[in-house]
Parts: C-alpha cells; sequence; structure tokens
C-alpha cells in the first residue's frame, strides 16, 4: 500500500492528493485541468511537493508518450533498465516489443512514429523501468478501439500477475469500468469520491451518474449453449444472450450504457430486443428537460435507465415497482 498526502499550488491552482493506493489498477477521472496530470508528475518526482511522497521507483508514461527524441525506439524502451540488476526484472523486452506489436521500429526515431505508436512505446518504457509504481496519463487515448482493448486487458493482466500499483489517467468510461478495481474521482484540485470502481459507477454520488450512465454486471458465460452466433451470459437477475467472444472465456463483465436500457411493465415475448431482465425501481432523477436516468435494482447489482419524463409518467413508475429493463446493446468485457 502506497500512501500519499502532498499539496501544490500552480498559479491560482490548488491540488490536495490523500489517498492510499493499493495493488491493482486505480483510475484517476475528473475534468479537463483536475489536477490528474499534476498528481502524477508529483508521483513521479518531476515536481517538487510539500508533503509526504514516497520516493519508490515509478513507471511513467506521460500525456502524449514524451520520447526521447534523439533516441531509437529500442534505446527509449531500454531507458530505464540500466538501472535495474537482472535479477530483479520481471518485466520482458521481448514480451513487451511482442504485446506492443513495436518490432517493426525499434529503430526508428520518436518523429517517425504515429502518436498511437508513439504511446505504445511509452507505455512499454514505463514497464520496462520494472518499477512496482506504474503511472499511466491517458496511455491509450491515441489507439484505435480494438488495440486499446487488447493492450487494456494485456496491462490488466501484467498488473495482477506482478501485483503493481497502477494509477491510470483515462477519460473514457468504458475503459475505467473495463480495467479500474478503484476509482479517485478528482474536482477542482480535490478528491471527492474514492472507492470500488464498480461500486462508484453504480452509485448516484459518483461521477458518472449523468447522460453517459453505465452499468457493470459481472457474468458466467455458457459458450456450450451458443446459438445462432450467440452465447448466454448468466448474470444477477437472469440470462442475456452476446456475441460469441473471439477467445474462450467463462468470467466477464458486462457494460451496459443507460440510454441502451429500456422499460417496460410486462415482459415483450415478441419484441426484437431479446435480451429483458427483471428488476426493480429505486430511484430517478432528472438528466434534463426531457430525460431521467433511473436507478434498477437488479438481483444484488444496479442497473441504470435512460428513458423520458414523458415514459416515466405514462408508466406511471414508483419506488419498487417490479419492471422488465430491455437491453438492447450489451458490450462484454473480459475479466482479468
Ligand atoms: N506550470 C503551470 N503554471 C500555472 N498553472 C498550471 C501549470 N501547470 C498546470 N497548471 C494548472 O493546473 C491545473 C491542473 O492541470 P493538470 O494538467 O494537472 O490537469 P488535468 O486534470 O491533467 O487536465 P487534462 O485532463 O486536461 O490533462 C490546470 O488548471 C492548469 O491550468
Amino acid at each position: 500500500m502506497l500512501r500519499c498526502d502532498f499539496r501544490l499550488t500552480r498559479g491560482s491552482f490548488a491540488l490536495s492528493f490523500n489517498t492510499e493506493l493499493t495493488p491493482g489498477i486505480t483510475a484517476l477521472w475528473g475534468d479537463s485541468g483536475a489536477g490528474k496530470t499534476s498528481v502524477l508528475r508529483a508521483l513521479a518526482g518531476l515536481d517538487s511537493v510539500a508533503g509526504v511522497i514516497p520516493r519508490s521507483a515509478v513507471g511513467y508514461a506521460p500525456q502524449g508518450a514524451r520520447l526521447f527524441p534523439h533516441l531509437t525506439v529500442l534505446e527509449n524502451l531500454r531507458f530505464g533498465l540500466r538501472r535495474v540488476a537482472v535479477q530483479d526484472r520481471w518485466c520482458a523486452e521481448a514480451e513487451v516489443i511482442e504485446q506492443l506489436g513495436l518490432a517493426a521500429w525499434l529503430p526508428r526515431k520518436p518523429h517517425e512514429l504515429s502518436g498511437g505508436q508513439q504511446q505504445r512505446v511509452a507505455l512499454g518504457r514505463a514497464l520496462l523501468n520494472q518499477a512496482p509504481l506504474l503511472l499511466l496519463d491517458e496511455p491509450f487515448s491515441a489507439l484505435d478501439g480494438a488495440t486499446r482493448e487488447r493492450l487494456g486487458h494485456w496491462l490488466r493482466d501484467v498488473v495482477q500477475q506482478h501485483r503493481l500499483t497502477c494509477l491510470l489517467v483515462s477519460h473514457d468510461r468504458d475503459e475505467v469500468l473495463q480495467l479500474a478495481d478503484r476509482l479517485i474521482w478528482l474536482q477542482q484540485g480535490r478528491v471527492t469520491q474514492q472507492g470500488e470502481a464498480l461500486t462508484l459507477a453504480a452509485d448516484w454520488a459518483g461521477p458518472f451518474a449523468d447522460q453517459q450512465a453505465c452499468s457493470v454486471l459481472p457474468a458466467r458465460l455458457q459458450p456450450e449453449r451458443a446459438e445462432h452466433g450467440l452465447v448466454p451470459a448468466q448474470c444477477a437477475g437472469g440470462t442475456l444472450w452476446l456475441a460469441q467472444p473471439s477467445v474462450a472465456i467463462s468470467e466477464a463483465r458486462l457494460l451496459i450504457h443507460a440510454r441502451d436500457v429500456a422499460l417496460s411493465l410486462e415482459p415483450l415475448p415478441s419484441a426484437s430486443i431479446q435480451n429483458t431482465l427483471p428488476v426493480q425501481v429505486e430511484s430517478w432523477r432528472e438528466l434534463n428537460a426531457s430525460s431521467v436516468l433511473v436507478r434498477l435494482r437488479c438481483g444484488d447489482y444496479a442497473l441504470w435507465s435512460q428513458i423520458t419524463r414523458r415514459a416515466l409518467n405514462q408508466l406511471n413508475l414508483q419506488p419498487g415497482q417490479h419492471v422488465h429493463a430491455l437491453i438492447k446493446a450489451v458490450a462484454m468485457v473480459r475479466h482479468g
């Protein structure tokens, strides 16, 4: 566990960061200018700050990669390596090069790479520092969706396998929900919420209870019962049918966007939406003049649904009422 407690000021901006970082991935969430990069720079030892800062070794992938321009890709990757004794190296250069797909660019200079390629080198350089603390500032922002997902899973595996402590800045909430164990919400330089990522994502007081609200349901897949390219996934409250994943997995996190969840008083056996779950209405809040966000109970989990105020009135929804959630789209995420 890493105790962090420091303050710093930058002009009129004041940052106060007080938390305990535990092994696993902690997402650092906040609006632009909230102070996320300032936190990472301070922890990386790049800015001197008043307060107690742990000076353990860190691997830092800064925003925008910031590779050393005069060094090749391979030299950038190896930059931190010379300080680490061979017996202390847990992260193999060959694995990093293969997983990040860097083999073809090793002799190139950073200016000969795309932004996404530079980001991959920066992530590799941070990992090859062999440090127990990994600070990643939007490491996937310039990558395409498929690469981002693949590398996210790999990062999760590496962090778990080596019990690393990883602080990940991301503006992408699907990425946070897929990868993060814990979440810290930074607002105007202060930590306003922190806790389990999935718990905070389901909380009215968390950062995600808005128009992009997204629920996460753990599920167990049953590939042996696949039909028509769909595989059944048992989750709290029932079964959902998902596109069959390309890899054989049995445990998954399902991401369900509130805007993809409609509500019905009756099950709809003849509708084209095949995925329905029995749920119970808990509470709702207005999002804007026309829509509301409804928090539903689905077994032991919460499910968000975004519906119109008109629908809320027409259905005459009441707290405690049993209804049916019609789920239009489910994204599946492999458990790391
Ligand atoms: N050198 C500096 N001088 C004055 N103010 C600064 C300086 N560096 C950063 N700031 C201010 O500190 C605040 C926090 O910046 P920081 O880069 O940490 O935010 P962030 O949350 O990482 O933002 P983003 O998501 O846009 O990257 C901002 O208001 C910024 O204007």
